[in-house]
Parts: C-alpha cells; structure tokens; sequence
C-alpha cells in the first residue's frame, strides 16, 4: 500500500486528539445548513412495555410513521445502564495514545476509531468510537495493561446478553404488530444465531458546536438497533412528514429503538428506518452506546411473503447481513437504491 493511500486510511479511522485542540480545527468544521429546521413541538412516541396489550399496536404505528420510539419498563436493569455509561466514560476518558493501543484495524470490525461513515463526508465529526462483538478481553488489554480490566468486560459482555434478549423481544412485536408469528418468519429470533454488535460513542465537549457533527445523518444497517443516551441529549431524528429534524430528549433508564434498513426491507417498506443524527455541545462530554441486532449470518432478508401481493410485489431483493453491509460501505445512503427490485415501480 502506498503512503498516500495508508494515510487516507488513517485519516478516516483516527480520530483526534480532541483534549489538545482549543478551537475546531477546518477538519472538523462543517458549513451549517438551515436546509430543514429543528421542530420541539414534536416528539417521538413513549412505549411502556409492561403494557403489552397496548404496546404492540403502538410500535406499528410508531414503526410506520417515525421509524423510531423509546422503551420504559424494558427489563434492563437502570444499575447495569448506569455501569455501562460509568465503563464506557472511563474508557474514552483515557489519554489520546493509550486508545490507540486498541484501534481498529482497517478491515476489522472491533476497536477503536472514527465512525465507520467518515470516508463519505467531506469533514470529521467530532466524535470517537469503540466497537465490541463478545468478549473486548482483548482489546481491553491493551487499554489497560497496568490495571483491571475485569469490570469492563464483564459489563460490556453482561450488556450485550440483556440487549439481545431485549431485541428479540422488540423483533416479536414488531412482528406481532405486522400481524406476523415465528411460524412466519423462521430463520430470525433465534437467539442462537442471531448476531449483535455492540458500539460506544463518545462525543467530547466541543468549542463550536453550531459548526460541528457529532454522527452525520445516516440510517442503520441493522434490523434494529437499541440506543442508550446515557442522559444527555443529542440524538435527532428526521420527520419525513414536516421535513424537519426532532430531538429525542433522553428519560432516565429509557431505551431508543431504531429501525434499520433490514427491517424497513422485511417490512416491505412499510416500516420506517429512521434517519437520525446526533449533535454536539459545548459544556457536557456526551457518550451513547448502541447495540446493532441483525439476522442469522446465512439468513437472506427479503420481504416477508405474507406481506406481498400482486399490488404489493416484494420490493426488494433478498440479501444477507454482510452483503447488505457491503453495499452500505460502497454506496452509503444509496444502497437501498441498489437492492431495490427495478420490475416492481
Ligand atoms: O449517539 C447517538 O445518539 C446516535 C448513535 C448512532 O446513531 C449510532 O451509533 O448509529
Ligand atoms: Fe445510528
């Protein structure tokens, strides 16, 4: 690899020394667009789980117009939320060259690094990542050579098994709400199989916040996705019908649920999948933790059957999980466009 393209690599996977700068570096500042408005007089449906009765037909409707809604009485502890936010803190609050002991490599999927959508925009975002799949014993390791690294790990392995159950339960509401059943959908909800990614964000206390992203607008490639915001706002969410972007104020010890693409592509695009950014601020040192829920490695996602007809031909064409990722890292927000079925209109 010549030194040019190494170090474009680099410049797309590093992030800053964001504690050694006084003011937004051109880097990292973006031209602000007034393109579409924020709107606070909307907001994104609550869904308390405990109501089961109520919750299913309230996550189709919110499936349908958002693409996203927050969860209370979810079942994950609010003392493992806290733990996860007080282990994700100290990770990122580690000096700039010790986090880079563990940073991802250019192929890899785990480590450290700058969001994964970096190469498609003209300018960083002001923000930082740190990505796990099972166990980050190893990774943590070279974070923490000296010390334990045990609580880390055993919160961030801890989080990833209650976050699975959680989906799983979200995935059969949302089918129950499409008036689908396991019977219907076999191959998914099989917690065996099933695959999950668990990714801390961290978006440090930034100069000039009206001049820089956080997380520039994307949807995810997930089935769904599970948001904690750690009690600090940020997270914004596009609302098709007003043309405007709404903030998704954060409850204590509530969850956000996202759509992804692959939902929206099993749904036939009934179901939304929520365009969403999150934005900076001056005074609060903001981490977020996701955790990305897709399919069965071999499983191809297409529209579900039941869901098709003659005046509702599938709209898009089966795809797996890696070859849907795939698509994303080559065409971005365009990769919808090409699975898109080119007979139906
Ligand atoms: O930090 C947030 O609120 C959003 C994070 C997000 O959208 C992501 O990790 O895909
Ligand atoms: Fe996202």
């Amino acid at each position: 690899m010549n030194s040019m393209s190494e170090s474009f690599k680099a410049a797309n996977i590093i992030p800053l020394d964001f504690k050694a700068v006084l003011g937004l570096p051109d880097s990292h500042t973006w031209t602000p667009t007034t393109e579409y408005p924020l709107i606070l007089t909307e907001s994104v449906p609550v869904i308390d789980l405990f109501d089961s009765s109520n919750a299913m037909s309230l996550i189709g409707n919110a499936c349908e117009k958002w693409g996203v809604f927050q969860v209370i009485n979810h079942g994950i502890a609010i003392d493992l939320l806290s733990e996860l936010e007080l282990q994700t803190r100290r990770l990122f609050t580690l000096p700039a060259d010790q986090k880079l002991r563990a940073v991802r490599s250019s192929e890899g999927f785990t480590g450290y690094g700058l969001p994964r959508i970096s190469s498609f925009f003209p300018k960083l975002m002001w923000s930082e990542g740190f990505s796990i799949m099972g166990s980050p014993a190893e990774h943590a390791r070279q974070l923490w050579p000296q010390d334990d690294h045990t609580n880390f790990c055993n919160v961030m392995e801890q989080c990833q098994k209650e976050m699975m159950g959680l989906s799983e339960k979200m995935i059969g509401l949302v089918l129950g709400s499409l008036g689908l059943t396991h019977e219907d959908v076999k191959g998914l909800g099989c917690q065996a199989q099933a695959q999950g990614l668990l990714h801390l964000n961290s978006y440090p206390e930034c100069p000039d916040p009206s001049r820089a992203m956080g997380l520039a607008p994307h949807t995810d490639s997930s089935l769904l996705t599970l948001l904690y915001q750690c009690n600090t706002s940020g997270l914004q969410v596009f609302a098709h019908d007003t043309l405007g972007w709404v903030p998704v104020d954060p409850i204590t010890g509530a969850i956000v649920v996202n759509i992804g693409d692959l939902m929206h592509i099993m749904s036939n695009a009934r179901f939304k999948s929520a365009l969403h950014r999150a934005v900076v601020n001056k005074i609060h040192h903001r981490v977020s933790v996701a955790y990305f829920y897709g399919p069965p490695r071999d499983l191809k996602v297409s529209p579900w059957i039941k869901l098709t007809d003659p005046d509702h031909p599938p709209l898009y064409r089966p795809v797996t999980w890696k070859e849907y990722l795939d698509a994303k890292a080559t065409h971005f927000n365009k990769a919808l466009e090409v699975i898109r079925n080119t007979t139906s209109s």
